[in-house]
């Protein structure tokens, strides 16, 4: 009954099969679970299968991969059909939350985080968003889900469980590789956002172009069923492959070619202008790339509820930052700051951010991950030495890569001559100690790329660490020392 009309059901009986879950992994399946083979799973099919009929499955779905069992087999052509099977077992035919879809390589989890705040404040529903922080429900109510675009079933139960608790819309942030391996099929994009482009996970795509088409599929496909689109007019890219009715924000006041128009007056003050006229957003979080996200966000209240632009002070003002995204550390005088900006083009944002922050010397502790997009590297080496006076290189997720070759390929970037002074620790403990130790008055550090991560990915082993407690440590270290030597 569920499958009518998808896909080619083989079957010893004609009887329906009662099924009590559904599991894509044949290590969770239970007695009466079906277990639905997705198309990664087709080097080792065969064994996931038989795994999934010894742990009791009573139905097997296989999703653009041949099967042969001796229990039912449901064969599907696509994810998409994959898709709407869910959505007939979940009962999502009817969706009734609105389901956001934010993509780009920078920018996606503070816009998803702002977004859930500022609909919050706009009814009172509830609203969740979801992503690289996890499944987060409140602030104080997090679930992980492993990746930042969680699996097909996991994106599907968030939804039948958004609809039945009555949850007014979800920002979700979709990664490149959730597009790519379809994880998002069958759910249906209310809005799409498309923050920016840069330079990320290129080796996973294949370079540049894939990448970018890519996200340009996710956009134009929420798009083609009837969904807002609203994008940022700044990235050339953007606005070459973005669909012809996306809704345009970008940075600037004095231009007609966007529907939502901003400039940062000061540190924490933003100007928005549109066609109904202008605003001011007050006490915004601090940096360039935090304005460019609350205007943003802005656009989509705007586009996707349309909210008139001079209700959005009310609902923009004094919005709040996710944790890791410039984020004082609280121990702190003003003086260190955590980003998770972990490519070249946030780093470039976050350094000329903290630079209208310094009174003093800029200093920047960072990394690169390893089996990761290694173009990066020297790029971010180059910006480091262009934008910072003091620059600690040192580990950043290194999975099975040598830290120290790592780093020589983030020196390579930092070619001559530059005025930087920088240093090689590769322990990222120490070198966030020699930093803040060598912080003086007026000077500012920034501590970037791993941001809220509460881990460190070492050859296969996420070992617990924070930039937070380990900077609030060597803060707390230097400023008992400095009231001992006041006392003495
Ligand atoms: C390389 C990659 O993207 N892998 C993702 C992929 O896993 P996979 O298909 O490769 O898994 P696999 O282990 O080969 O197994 C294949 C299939 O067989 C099944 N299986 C496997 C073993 C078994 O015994 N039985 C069994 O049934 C698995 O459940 C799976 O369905 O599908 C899984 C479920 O959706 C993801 O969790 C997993 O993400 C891994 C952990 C990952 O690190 N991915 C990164 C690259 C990623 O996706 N990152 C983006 C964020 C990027 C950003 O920073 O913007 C993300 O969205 O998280």
């Amino acid at each position: 009954m569920l499958a009518e009309g998808l896909g080619q059901l083989h079957a010893e009986s004609s009887d329906d099969v009662l099924i009590m879950g559904i599991c894509d992994d044949s290590r969770y399946v239970k007695p009466g679970y079906a277990m639905i083979c997705l198309p990664r799973s087709r080097a080792h099919v065969a064994d996931y299968v038989e795994a999934a009929g010894k742990q009791g499955a009573t139905a097997i779905i296989a999703v653009g991969v041949s099967v042969t069992s001796d229990l039912p087999v449901l064969h599907l052509a696509s994810m998409q059909q994959a898709g709407l099977l869910l959505r007939r077992l979940f009962r999502t035919e009817e969706a009734r939350t609105h389901f956001y879809g934010i993509t780009g390589t920078d920018g996606k989890t503070s816009v998803a985080w702002m977004l859930r705040e500022a609909l919050t404040r706009y009814q009172p529903k509830p609203v969740w968003s979801c992503g690289t922080l996890g499944w987060l429900r409140a602030p104080d109510d997090i679930l992980d889900i492993g990746n930042t675009t969680p699996s097909m079933l996991t994106m599907h139960a968030m939804l039948s469980s958004a609809n039945l608790g009555g949850v007014h819309s979800v920002a979700c942030e979709i990664s490149s590789h959730g597009i790519a391996q379809e994880r998002i099929a069958g759910i249906d994009f209310h809005t799409a956002i498309w923050t920016n482009m840069g330079h990320d996970h290129l080796q996973d795509h294949g370079g540049y172009e894939t990448y970018l088409k890519t996200k340009a599929g996710f956009v134009q496909a929420t798009a083609a069923h009837g969904g807002n689109v609203v994008a940022n007019a700044d990235h050339a890219d953007i606005r070459e492959h973005a669909p012809e009715h996306a809704c345009w924000y970008g940075h600037g006041l004095y231009r007609d070619d966007v529907d939502l128009a901003w400039e940062q007056e000061l540190p924490g003050l933003l100007r928005l202008k549109s066609a109904e006229g202008e605003v001011v957003i007050e006490d915004i979080p601090l940096g360039d790339f935090h304005a460019e996200n609350v205007a943003c966000v802005a656009l989509t209240l705007m586009v996707s509820m349309a909210i008139p632009l001079a209700d959005l002070p009310k609902l923009l003002g004094r919005i709040s930052a996710p944790p890791g995204r410039m984020q004082e550390v609280t121990a702190g005088y003003g003086q260190v700051y955590i980003d998770y900006a972990h490519t070249p083009e946030a780093l470039d944002r976050c350094l000329q951010a903290a630079r209208k922050l310094t009174r003093a010397r800029l200093m920047v502790v960072f990394g690169c991950g390893g089996e990761r997009d290694r173009e990066k590297r020297p790029q971010m080496g180059a910006i480091a030495v262009e934008q910072a006076d003091l620059v600690w290189i040192t580990s950043d997720n290194p999975r099975g890569e040598m830290p120290a070759v790592i780093a020589s390929e983030i020196e390579q970037g930092m070619s001559q001559p530059y005025a930087a002074e920088v240093r090689l620790q590769l322990d990222r403990d120490k070198a966030i100690g020699e930093a803040i130790a060598t912080l003086a008055e007026g000077d500012l550090l920034i501590i970037a790329g791993k941001g809220h991560e509460a881990y460190m990915d070492v050859c296969g082993q996420r070992l617990p660490w924070s930039d937070e407690q380990v900077a609030e440590k060597y803060l707390h270290q230097k400023h008992s020392l400095a009231g001992e030597e006041m006392c003495a």
